[in-house]
């Protein structure tokens, strides 16, 4: 049986998170070994890039001892909307998916995402696993927040709905094009700077060439990025407060995905520009000393690009973050560094925002 590599203390349960090479042939036996009794069926949801991948040996390793079906979406971030919801909830219901059935995640934070939120509206909620097969899904995986986009706003609808065990076979993550890679990297590295300082030296020494890191420098940065997160969310489940450090960099990013389109940038892509601007702007409005030139050369050295897209405009980009999810009495509220490791949430003038993006821009 596959070792645990971490346990999540949720509200609700407590599950846990298997991390190796190769565990998409024990998904059955880990199901299994939740202690549940058997599922009614299984819903494998799945992309059309990673099902044609692995659904098949995921799918290999039930012995038809309960119906199993696969529903295979779109890749990419357009399917985290209304229509794609819609169609899941009626391909698990054509399914007959009861109460004790469960939908196992298969895929990047898309995948999971929309099935999760799926998980937990049908039938008012039933059980679902998430298996990441992305370096970005090492966060999103964990700590239960599932839901879809709104043309107005990232993640506008969607619950808190923490999964019964994640299944991240770390083997799957080569065949990811180094796009994603380094989308999924920037995650890594946002626990660095609110939390682990030390992931960043890990980076920096051990992630030379991003698609060819060996498994086990792998395992052990997902293992430590992970835990960052797990140490965040016990505490602060449905982010009443200190969750919200995890936001770094998203008040801005989830502001450009949604002005830039969705898909256009990957979401790990827009992160990093919204953290080089979160530390801009903890210099203006804490006088944090952090060394942004070195963030910015170490970021170039990875192969990031930290322009905010021309297509944006400033004023629009305002207007979004109004609407994201930690703004108060229409003030933008942003998640700043004191100092790496030192995070705080804060709110902050419309000029001052306005001023940042223009000269970052050069308007
Ligand atoms: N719930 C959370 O806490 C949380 C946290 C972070 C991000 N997110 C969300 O996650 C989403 C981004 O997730 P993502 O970056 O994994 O995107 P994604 O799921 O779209 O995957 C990226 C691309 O890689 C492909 N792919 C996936 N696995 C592959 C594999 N093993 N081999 C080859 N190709 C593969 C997919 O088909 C897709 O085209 C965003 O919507 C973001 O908002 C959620
Ligand atoms: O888990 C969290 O909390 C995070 O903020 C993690 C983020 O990386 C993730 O993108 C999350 O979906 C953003 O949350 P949202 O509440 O701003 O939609
Ligand atoms: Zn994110």
């Amino acid at each position: 049986m596959a070792e645990r590599a971490l346990e999540i203390r949720s509200e609700s349960h407590t599950y846990p998170i298997y991390i190796a090479a190769g565990l998409r042939h024990q998904t059955a036996d880990i199901l299994k070994g939740l202690g549940k009794s058997t599922f009614s069926a299984v819903l494998i949801v799945t992309d059309e890039t990673v099902g044609p991948l692995y659904a098949e040996e995921v799918a290999a390793s039930f012995a038809d001892e309960q119906p199993l079906y696969i529903c295979t979406l779109a890749a990419g971030e357009q399917s985290k909307s209304m229509e794609t919801y819609y169609e899941l909830m009626t391909f698990a219901l054509n399914c007959h998916l009861d109460r004790n059935s469960v939908i196992v995640a298969l895929g990047g934070g898309v995948v999971g995402d929309a099935a999760g939120f799926a998980a937990a509206t049908y039938m008012r909620g039933i059980d679902y696993v998430q298996m990441p097969t992305t370096l970005l899904a090492h966060d999103s995986s964990v700590g239960g927040k599932t839901g879809i986009n709104h043309p107005l706003g990232k993640n506008l609808i969607g619950a808190f709905h923490p999964p019964a065990a994640v299944i991240y076979d770390t083997e799957t993550l080569y065949t990811l094009p180094e796009k994603e890679w380094r989308s999924g990297l920037a995650e890594v590295i946002k626990h660095g700077w609110i939390q682990d300082p030390e992931l960043l030296k890990v980076i920096k020494d051990q992630w030379l060439d991003l698609s060819a890191v060996p498994v086990d420098v792998l395992n052990d940065t997902i293992r430590q990025s992970i835990q960052v997160k797990a140490e965040i969310v016990q505490l602060d489940e449905r982010e009443a407060g200190i969750r919200a450090f995890l936001n770094f960099g998203h008040t801005l990013g989830h502001a450009i995905e949604a002005e830039a389109g969705y898909g256009t940038l990957t979401h790990g892509e827009a992160v990093a520009i919204g953290m080089d601007f979160a530390m801009k702007l903890s210099g203006k409005v804490l006088g944090s000393s952090l060394d942004s030139e070195a963030y910015n050369e170490e970021m170039i050295r990875l192969g990031y690009d930290l322009t905010i897209p021309a297509s944006c405009e400033p004023e629009t980009l305002l207007a979004h973050m109004k609407r994201d999810k930690k703004a108060a009495e229409q003030k933008v509220r942003f998640v700043l560094l004191q100092e790496a490791g030192v995070p705080l949430v804060r709110p902050v003038e419309d000029d001052t925002i306005l001023d940042l993006l223009k000269e970052e821009m050069t308007i």
